[in-house]
């Protein structure tokens, strides 16, 4: 699914009303009318009290609407207007008319913090205060009024972004922005709602279709590209019948060090299991019985080196490398690795330790291969583009080290963003459970075996977050987040692919 920028939205809103003729206050209509038809499928008129609070925008104007449309429909509704300034929107003004007409009421003007409303905890709120025109963070108090409103035990839902959000720029002001607990966002999920500083504002959303121009929305290139089961599907590749194990790759998996041969094991296993034909393990001598005994399916070869790896040779043409996963920074390690990337032409899956090497040595980094998939977690991609100030400057220099480099690098997280160049995609499974040693290893070996069964760059890095993410959520769904760890990931690779073309569980049928 697309990505677009509040700019970007603002022009689809223009491009839909030239090409279908119809209004911005039919469009406002539209979108208002879906919100409440999402609260009247939940609620089925239970008279909650809901409190509405709008802005002088088109936000504070959908807000209008769904209020009005509430009380048509005899729900239990105050509306309040937040009148920062007097340059009200057009929409908001006939809409704001409209209330009184309809209701015979006019909503309640709020001028100061002496006009903020009793709330009780069961009561809900709708923030309709600030959408994607926010120019400047909340001051005085509206912020205030954002602050008094976090306060409060009720259930926040906001209207296409939590107020104080920017959808595609900076923070400057996280005391003034509303923590929702769910957010209804109208075409496109916002950037803002997958980075770290600015997504805990949305830990739930829901996207809703107001209907702009699809054409239009088609040709726009989008700011970022979230990547879901819908777009995932696409990209797997279905074994033939009459297939063998040389068309699927032999796999070299380079990792582990003497207390960390677990690495190896990990990563070479989710290979196997995400489908690599062969996979080999390279690691240090005292690696050897560990491999043999956890994993029969993989071959293992030994550095001269008990405890290090220090020289990696092999006697066979691997389809890909993993190199990275516990081999520790040691000198004697970053020297195998520099030969290992100005020796070898075959695709690599840098992470962990080979990033650190990298990044601490200017002479491996020279000869650090291109199209190479690199996974740093945000402790290895400070080191290896330096410090930023907020998610957006660690996105533009992540670009220009893609760039410059001519590497994918995903950034792993709640939600890992795979940069290549400008192109910006966003896995959208996972858990915090799966913040636990081991599972970067995991995904190192599924993108290994990814691209070994020939998945390009790209795809094997989109595919295999994605899978690694959904087995990650499917143990999650029987452990819980506490109790999983790195090993079950692996286990629950199956069920994810499987889950890709799963048919939804058929309601049983009345007699
Ligand atoms: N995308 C679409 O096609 C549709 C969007 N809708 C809704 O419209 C808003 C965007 O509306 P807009 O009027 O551009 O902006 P806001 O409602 O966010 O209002 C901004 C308003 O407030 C002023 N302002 C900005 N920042 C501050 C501040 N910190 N303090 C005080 N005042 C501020 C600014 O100058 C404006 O006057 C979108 O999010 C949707 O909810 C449609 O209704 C459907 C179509
Ligand atoms: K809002």
């Amino acid at each position: 699914m697309k990505i677009f920028s509040a700019a970007q939205l603002h022009k689809a809103d223009e491009a839909t009303t030239k090409k279908h003729n119809i209004t911005q206050l039919e469009l406002m209509e539209h979108a208002g009318t879906q919100i409440f038809n999402w609260l009247h499928q939940r609620m089925q008129g239970a008279q909650v009290p809901i409190h509405i609070f709008c802005g002088i925008g088109n936000n504070g104007g959908d807000g209008l609407v769904v209020g009005r449309k509430l009380m048509e429909a005899g729900y239990n509704v105050e509306m309040y207007v937040a009148n920062f300034t007097d340059k009200r929107s057009k929409c908001f003004l006939i809409n704001y008319d409209r209330v009184k007409s309809s209701t015979k009421k006019w909503p309640k003007l709020m001028m100061s913090a002496e006009d903020f409303p009793e709330i009780n905890p069961e009561d809900i709120l709708i923030d309709a205060l600030f959408g994607i025109g926010l120019n400047r963070p909340p001051e005085g108090w509206v912020k205030k009024l954002i602050q008094y409103l976090n306060e409060q035990k009720s259930f926040k839902l906001s209207i296409d972004i939590p107020s104080g959000l920017y959808p595609d720029q900076a923070l400057e002001d996280a005391e003034a922005v509303i923590k929702a607990n769910h957010t209804l966002t109208f075409q496109s999920p916002k950037l803002a709602f997958f980075l770290p500083e600015t997504g805990k504002f949305v830990p739930y959303y829901e996207v809703i279709d107001i209907g702009l121009d699809a054409e239009y929305l088609q040709k726009t290139e989008s700011i970022a590209q979230l990547i879901s089961k819908q777009e995932v599907q696409q990209f797997y590749k279905q074994r033939e019948k009459f297939s063998h194990k040389g068309m699927y790759g032999h796999a070299l998996i380079v990792a582990g060090s003497y207390g960390k041969i677990g690495a190896s094991v990990l990563s070479a296993r989710a290979a196997l299991r995400s489908g690599a034909g062969l996979v080999t393990a390279f690691v240090p001598e005292c690696g050897y019985e560990v491999l043999q005994a956890s994993i029969p399916e993989v071959m293992v070869l030994t550095d001269t080196e008990d405890d290090l790896i220090t020289d990696i040779s092999y006697d066979f043409e691997p389809s890909v490398i993993g190199v990275g996963p516990g081999i520790g920074t040691k000198k004697e390690t970053v020297t195998a690795l520099k030969k290992l990337f100005s020796e070898t032409k075959v695709p690599f899956v840098i992470d962990a330790d080979a990033l650190n090497c990298i990044a601490e040595n200017e002479s491996v980094m020279k000869v650090l291969p291109k199209n190479s998939i690199l996974t740093p977690h945000p402790g290895e991609l400070k080191r290896l583009i330096g410090d930023w100030t907020d998610d957006y400057d660690k996105l533009e220099k992540t670009k220009k080290f893609s760039e410059e480099k001519e590497v994918i690098v995903l950034i792993k997280g709640a939600h890992s963003i795979a940069v290549v160049g400008k192109q910006l995609y966003i896995n959208n499974t996972g858990n915090p459970g799966m913040a636990t040693g081991g599972s970067g290893d995991v995904l190192t070996g599924m993108i290994t075996g990814l691209v070994a069964q020939g998945y390009d760059a790209l795809l094997a890095t989109l595919f295999g977050t994605y899978l690694h993410g959904r087995a990650g959520n499917m143990v999650a769904e029987t452990k819980g987040f506490e109790a999983l760890i790195a090993s079950d990931i692996i286990e629950y690779i199956g069920d994810a692919y499987l889950d890709l073309f799963a048919q939804p569980e058929q309601e049983p049928q009345q007699q």
